[in-house]
């Protein structure tokens, strides 16, 4: 058998031209030498490589996402894979796999990954890249696609991703990053990763095909690297469920761009009043990983419309509706806590993650209930128990969890407001009415309690006084209490809101131990600043001013010594929604979870219980 002729002519005469220098050594373990030699070469002969502008937004996410394997598919004679092997392995990286189908071109590429001292990082793997796409997933070498740049034949694009698709490799977080898209043009490519579920599903009822997609492609770009006649390895349909995020990034005078996609956590959000604008749609759009795909609006309104205000963002009537498209991944439920059982089991039961609002349920009974569910669903349920990320609180347990205080014996928190009558704009919430899951104790309750759970752990005992502090009429309902969690080791936690404190500072934290005394006044400044249209991305969001820093007193020579605590730059209510993605991920715990959460709930149907009956109740 004869070999095929080689087709490598100018790729050996780079070789020759790189190898051929006389200060080899000084380029010898330097990835930018070689490249630049490469730009040297292609004065006189043209390359098909990346180039450095398209290369740089390639690098620029590899600086982002920093992934730990990179896949690119069209090696090629090794610029890409030296550029970007390089660049991941600067972030911190294990490895770069470079798939490429002809072997003399592999030849070249080696030997310049050697020289650019990146021959223990870059593999290169000779054959198709549907075959070897399929071995690396298949044997378990490659688990998840984190970043994948798609360099080879255009037809190719498309199938190679169903196949990822097909095999489960691509999962939210990963990221596409395809050359070529506009020139010399892959149609095909971007219909596919732009288009919706809807669109996809309807695609794919046509079954798989044997052929490769050309549709505008021309007849050059169709038969380059390739035969005319050559059809794909595997034909799978690939996953319709899966829609992706894809835009289009072209540098500045070129006529080509790369189309960057990327498979994110779709978010659904049911309910849009305050707390879907303030604490959560903000964040959502905070996080990468996270996509806002979807929102429940039951009545919009000419001037209160999701739609208008999210435009491309699905918009649904009812739950039940939304939780049927299979391109939602996670459930955010910001409706009134009366309503969070019935939601959260929906959407648990159709195959969603689940994030609930606080207070998470209104008895225990049903918390336990959806603890279960998401168990038996294989589903994630988290409760947003966000004032764990407040920068008070996050200063506060510093101090506890660095000794400064000692043992704690006592750990006084407040929500004090001065609101002798209910604000009018106020009087329709559900935090002012008498219902399951209402009133102070839920509302504000659940915070509090959370953070000393959080802190301290659960107690032994609790006693509670539930009151309504501007008086009891018909209407009225608990606007205020004090509960006591009594802990094993004696000491002793007073959590109190009211809303008659005629005070002009509002004490926060009073938190004492046989080492020091921390004080602290004023809310953390997240919720207002939130309400005053200052955004997590805005400079000075969620930082406190120095004037409201808390003061730590501490026994020096026998004498109380008093120095103020700089409250901590916070990571913001963002770090709720970073946390859960990794969980999603598989990667660490929930912010809050169901289980924690339920502890709570507990600790206030002990207290209301207690404050029925007058009576201490053990937990
Ligand atoms: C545009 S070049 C890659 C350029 C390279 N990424 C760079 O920027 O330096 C395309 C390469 O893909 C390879 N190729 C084409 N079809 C392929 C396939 N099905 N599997 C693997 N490689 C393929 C070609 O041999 C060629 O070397």
């Amino acid at each position: 058998m004869s070999a095929p002729p080689s087709n490598a002519g100018k790729e050996l005469k780079l070789l020759h031209y790189i190898y051929g220098q006389p200060n080899l050594d000084e380029i010898r373990g330097h990835p930018q030498k070689v490249i630049d030699l490469i730009h040297e070469f292609e004065k006189d002969y043209p390359l098909i490589n990346v180039g450095p502008e398209k290369g740089e937004i390639i690098t620029q996410l590899i600086d982002e996402l920093k992934p730990k394997t990179m896949i690119e598919l069209g090696c090629y004679v090794g610029y890409s894979a030296i550029l970007f092997g390089d660049a991941v392995r600067r972030n911190g990286g294990e490895r770069y796999l470079s798939l490429e189908l002809n072997p003399e071109f592999a030849a070249v590429a080696n030997m310049l990954v050697e020289l650019a001292g990146l021959r223990d990082f870059v593999r290169i793997i000779v054959g198709r890249s549907d075959e070897s796409l399929h071995k690396l997933i298949t044997s378990g070498d490659v688990k998840k696609v984190e970043l994948l740049f798609i360099d080879h034949y255009k037809p190719a694009y498309t199938t190679d991703v169903k196949l990822c698709e097909h095999l489960g490799a691509i999962v939210p977080g990963s990221v596409l990053a395809a050359d070529n898209v506009l020139y010399p043009g892959n149609p095909p490519y971007l219909e596919y990763v732009r288009s919706t579920v809807e669109q996809k599903i309807e695609a794919a009822k046509e079954g798989p095909s044997q052929a490769y997609k050309t549709t505008g492609m021309t007849e050059k770009t169709v038969q380059s690297f390739v035969g005319k006649d050559d059809v794909p390895t595997f034909n799978f349909v690939g996953n319709p469920n899966l829609v992706y995020q894809s835009e289009l990034r072209q540098p500045q005078g070129l006529r080509d761009a790369v189309e960057v996609t990327s498979k994110t956590y779709n978010v659904g959000i049911v309910g849009y009043g305050f707390s879907a604008k303030i604490f959560h749609i903000p964040f959502v759009k905070e996080v990468p990983e996270l996509k806002l795909y979807a929102i429940v609006q039951r009545t919009p309104k000419q001037d209160d419309d999701a739609e208008k205000d999210h435009p491309g963002v699905k918009s649904f009537r009812t739950a039940e509706e939304m939780v049927q498209d299979p391109a939602v991944d996670v459930v955010i439920i910001t409706t009134a806590p009366d309503s969070h059982f019935a939601l959260s089991k929906l959407a648990l039961e159709a195959g969603k993650h689940v994030v609930c609002e606080k207070p998470f349920t209104p008895t225990t009974q049903e918390a336990d209930d959806l603890i279960a569910i998401s168990k038996k669903n294989n589903k994630q349920l988290a409760v947003f128990q966000n004032r764990r990320w407040d920068a008070d609180f996050v200063t506060l347990s510093k101090i506890v969890k660095n000794g400064s205080l000692g043992r704690i014996s006592e750990f006084e928190t407040h929500f004090d407001r001065h609101r002798p009558e209910v604000p009018a704009a106020d009087s329709h919430k559900w935090k002012n009415k008498v219902i399951p899951g209402g009133s102070a104790i839920y509302d504000l309750g659940t915070h509090l309690l959370d953070q000393a759970v959080h802190l301290l752990g659960l107690p032994k005992r609790v006693t509670g006084f539930i009151g309504s502090s501007r008086g009891v009429t018909s209407s009225s309902y608990e606007d205020s209490f004090t509960v006591l969690l009594h802990y094993a080791d004696g000491s002793m936690v007073t959590a109190k809101a009211t809303v008659v404190s005629p005070e002009d500072e509002q004490l926060r934290f009073w938190v004492r131990g046989d080492k020091g005394s921390f004080k602290k006044y004023h809310l953390d400044i997240q919720e207002d600043q939130l309400k005053a249209g200052i955004m997590p991305q805005d400079k000075g969001y969620g930082r406190e001013p120095s004037e409201r820093y808390g003061t730590l007193t501490t026994i020096q020579n026998g004498k109380p010594v008093k120095e103020v605590v700089p409250t901590v730059e916070p990571p913001t209510y963002t770090e709720y929604y970073r946390k859960l993605v990794r969980a999603l991920n598989g990667e660490g715990e929930l912010p809050a979870s169901g289980v924690e959460a339920r502890e709570v709930i507990r600790l206030i149907e002990l207290a209301r219980e207690s404050s029925r009956t007058g009576r201490t109740l053990d937990v």
